[in-house]
């Protein structure tokens, strides 16, 4: 049993009190399943994966720290997105490539609006587990446990079905393990074939100059991406909500060069909205790894909160270490972000400023799907950055739920989903994802709304 960790601090190596991949297990957690009816044939998985090969490595994870840290200082924007519930049913090579195509196809967009980079990052190779706002659901007379997504129980309506399975963790490692295999050999056919913008559809009046000066800047240098990206040099991450910890302990490894520890089982893990208490297991957990974390901020969020969460889940103020990811809904967000701004610039350390304008933004239709309205998500989106040009914060990056399909499971658009076409292709597995034309079309918005913000004279610490 491993008691303690070293961790560094100021370049020499000291210990992170008390932490062990772990020690989360000595915490109240939630949104974990207690259920399974055979412990033992869980643990035996749990064991199995400890043993099988880290997904991603120690390397690619701090180029994206650094990468993160050029977002913090503002010379950067983060893009991250992709399934809200990665699943078996859906995995496709196909799928894989058009999402990465669309995310790679935002990121160019993003990038002609401020002259920055775009970190890219998808929710992809391990998206599996879905905390629920209801434990069970009921049809009719039946009440079964809730889906809680494709590594844990299944979609059907069966008491068999929504068993928890343990076997289901290896298939979703095996998945996970696919789809990066499957990134890794799109990114080395080339950046400039997925992006190319002149496949898309999208009748947007920045569409033309971006294509043009694209055009203009690869015959002159080739592709400008691919100068810095190769075989073994893979410019685009991976991320899940880091929710079943059993998982993420298998996958945490000590690396022995630097005696530090790394959840390889993704380049970023993020802590979500119902398990970011300060005394429970998740926060607990990703203390301890060196990755950079995402922390999901609600509308129940108040500053103290989020420093005191700063405080313990970075407290050596590394910069890229932490992205603070916003997700009020359209309503809330000017009145409870500003706040939260506010005390992040007083308290100074670096961190990224993202927002997700999905789950604050989400209501059941006349016809029971659940769904998202378009102009919902782009009205968060722009109160973002509204509130943080007026905070004298940099507005850092989107986060998404999205996928490169052409779905029908948010509202509007330029495609104009309504209500009736809900039902035509509703595939998610949980939550609705904007679909390719939506989710393009809302990075020209963006872009396009970036270019007219003026930052605001310089705040008072
Ligand atoms: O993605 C986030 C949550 O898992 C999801 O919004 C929960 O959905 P529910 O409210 O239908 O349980
Ligand atoms: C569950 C999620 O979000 P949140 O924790 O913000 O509800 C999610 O992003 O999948």
């Amino acid at each position: 049993m491993i008691s303690s960790s070293p961790h560094l601090e100021n370049g020499s190596p000291v210990m992170n009190r008390n932490w062990t991949p772990g020690s989360w297990r000595n915490m109240p957690v939630k949104h974990i399943p207690a259920d399974y009816p055979d412990p033992q044939a869980l643990a035996r998985v749990e064991r199995e994966l400890a043993h099988l090969p880290a997904l991603v490595s120690a390397e690619e994870t701090r180029r994206l720290r650094a990468a993160l840290g050029q977002v913090a200082e503002g010379k950067a924007f983060l893009l991250q997105g992709g399934d809200c519930a990665e699943s078996f049913q859906e995995f496709t090579p196909g799928n894989v490539r058009d999402t990465l195509r669309l995310l790679l196809q935002m990121a160019v967009v993003l990038t002609f609006a401020k002259g920055r980079p775009v970190v890219k990052i998808g929710r992809i190779a391990g998206q599996f587990a879905k905390p629920r706002s209801s434990p069970v659901e009921t049809r009719g007379a039946i009440t079964l446990p809730a889906y809680r997504g494709d590594n844990i129980n299944g979609m059907g309506f069966t008491p068999q079905e929504r068993t928890p399975n343990p076997e289901r963790l290896l298939k979703a490692h095996q998945q996970s393990s696919a789809t990066l295999e499957l990134v890794r050999a799109f990114a080395r056919e080339g950046y400039e074939a997925l992006s190319d913008p002149r496949h898309w559809k999208i009748d947007h009046p920045l569409a033309a100059p971006i294509q043009d000066s694209l055009g203009f800047m690869r015959s002159l240098l080739g592709n400008p991406e691919e100068q810095h990206t190769g075989l073994d040099r893979l410019d685009f991450y991976t991320s899940h909500e880091a929710l079943l910890l059993n998982v993420e302990e298998a996958l945490t490894r000590l690396e022995p060069a630097t005696g530090e520890w790394y959840d390889t089982s993704a380049h970023m893990l993020w802590i979500g909205e119902r398990t970011r208490q300060l005394d429970g297991g998740h926060v607990e957990f990703m203390r301890g790894i060196q990755n950079p974390i995402g922390l999901k901020c609600g509308p129940g969020m108040d500053p103290d909160e989020l420093l005191r969460l700063m405080d313990v889940l970075n407290p050596q103020a590394v910069p890229g270490k932490l992205v603070l990811i916003g997700r009020f809904g359209a309503d809330k967000a000017a009145e409870r972000l500003p706040r939260l701004m506010a005390a992040t610039r007083r308290d100074g350390r670096p961190v990224v400023w993202s927002i997700d304008p999905m789950h604050g933004n989400t209501h059941t239709a006349a016809n029971g799907y659940k769904t998202r309205p378009f102009e919902r998500i782009l009205s968060e989106v722009r109160t973002f950055t509204q509130v943080a040009t007026a905070e004298g914060v940099h507005p850092g990056g989107l986060h998404l739920e999205m996928t490169g399909q052409d779905v029908t499971e948010c509202l509007g658009g330029a495609c104009a989903v309504s209500e009736a076409d809900l039902s035509r292709r509703y595939l998610t597995h949980c939550d609705p994802r904007l679909n390719a034309d939506q989710a393009l079309q809302l990075a020209f918005l963006v872009a396009e709304h970036l270019q007219t913000l003026r930052p605001a004279p310089a705040q008072a610490a």
